[in-house]
């Protein structure tokens, strides 16, 4: 008889942030939105610290959570939740409980007891606080992965656009010269594979954003365009990529120019995420493209300044497990 796949793995997060009321509300909520089985690896007690009212099940291991899903929360502890939580203040010294749950998420996936992996979204400053030493999940789980941190690719979708920002978490004043062929070409031929690989695409269409106004306006405005982007592009096009630009990114994202392409590599955070955000910001996904496993989170962060209200909604956490949950069929 086939095996069930086994379950998802969820990680804590932040736990003074949204995580625990936005992951009992998807699990509230698995009926109606068709959830498969998920467990949360973090802490109970990160629950009752926000008196959470969701059934909670402590398992031993993820092969536990499916017979519980339907009974409760299943729950894989870890060692050393931190003593006292306060909604809305995320401290330094819960860092390494943190990313102690990254850490054992990814060694579950490689020891394939894990179908994939969603992550709660991490306070970063408070991680940068304590020392942590990547921009955040997608470098760090690259890391984990026996990869440079910078292997991994950030794409964001929400159903209509796929996003993928070349330069992710890096002051804007340094991002001209993180504009290179080679970072072009790395995230364009791993987006092109896991397009179609993962995501069922035969012939991945990419478009291409430029830096500057205009797309540098012929050279008037900008020379990133001329002198970097078109050469990296011309070449991938002579190795059958389907690949086009640079574009003037203010009108690559209406309605009617989102039908021209399957994602846009877009130079910089903020070109990608607003106009992802702005379309859909409830039903926004964010993957990690290049890994050897899938992980997938919500698109939002902590949102500290709601939490503890019982204000949080958990659709981009469902549409982040949903994605998981497609990815690895
Ligand atoms: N995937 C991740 O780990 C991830 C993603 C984005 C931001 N972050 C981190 O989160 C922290 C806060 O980031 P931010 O303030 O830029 O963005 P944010 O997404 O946490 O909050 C932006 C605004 O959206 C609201 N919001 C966010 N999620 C919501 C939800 N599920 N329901 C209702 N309202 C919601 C917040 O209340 C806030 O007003 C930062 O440390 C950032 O680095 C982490
Ligand atoms: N750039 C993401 C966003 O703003 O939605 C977010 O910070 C997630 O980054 P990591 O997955 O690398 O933590």
């Amino acid at each position: 008889m086939e095996q069930p796949p086994a379950p998802l793995c969820i990680t804590m997060g932040e736990p003074a942030g949204i995580a625990p009321e936005i992951t009992a509300k998807a699990w509230l909520a698995r009926q109606d939105a068709g959830l498969p089985p998920f467990f949360l690896l973090g802490s109970v007690q990160a629950f009752r610290a926000q008196s959470i009212a969701c059934p909670l099940l402590p398992i031993n291991a993820p092969h536990e959570a499916t017979a519980q899903f339907q009974h409760g929360l299943p729950v894989l502890e870890l060692p050393g939740f931190p003593e006292h939580i306060t909604p809305g203040k995320a401290l330094a010294t819960t860092a390494p409980f943190v990313i102690e749950a990254i850490t054992q998420a990814v060694a579950l996936a490689q020891q394939g007891l894990v179908r994939g992996i969603v992550t709660n979204p991490i306070q970063k400053s408070a991680l940068y606080a304590a020392g942590f030493q990547d921009p955040g999940h997608t470098e760090f789980l690259a890391r984990l992965a026996g990869k440079p941190p910078s292997y991994s690719v950030m794409m964001l979708a929400v159903p209509g656009l796929r996003v993928i920002p070349l330069t992710i978490h890096v002051p804007l004043k340094a991002v001209p010269a993180l504009i290179t062929e080679q970072a072009i070409r790395h995230v364009s031929l791993i987006a092109h594979q896991e397009l179609r690989d993962r995501f069922g695409i035969d012939r991945p269409r990419l478009a291409v954003a430029g830096l500057n106004p205009h797309a540098g306006e012929a050279g008037g405005i900008g020379q990133e365009e001329q002198s970097i982007i078109a050469p990296a592009l011309a070449t991938l096009k002579d190795e059958g990529i389907e690949i086009s630009g640079p574009y003037p990114a203010d009108t690559l994202f209406h309605e009617e120019a989102r039908t021209h392409y399957d994602a846009v590599l877009c130079m910089y955070h903020d070109q990608a995420l607003i106009p992802l955000k702005t379309i859909d910001f409830h039903r926004g996904v964010n993957i990690t493209l290049g890994l050897p496993f899938v992980r997938t989170s919500p698109d939002h962060g902590t949102a500290l300044n709601i939490a503890g209200q019982n204000k949080a909604r958990p659709d981009s956490l469902i549409a982040a497990i949903h994605m998981a949950a497609e990815m690895t069929r």
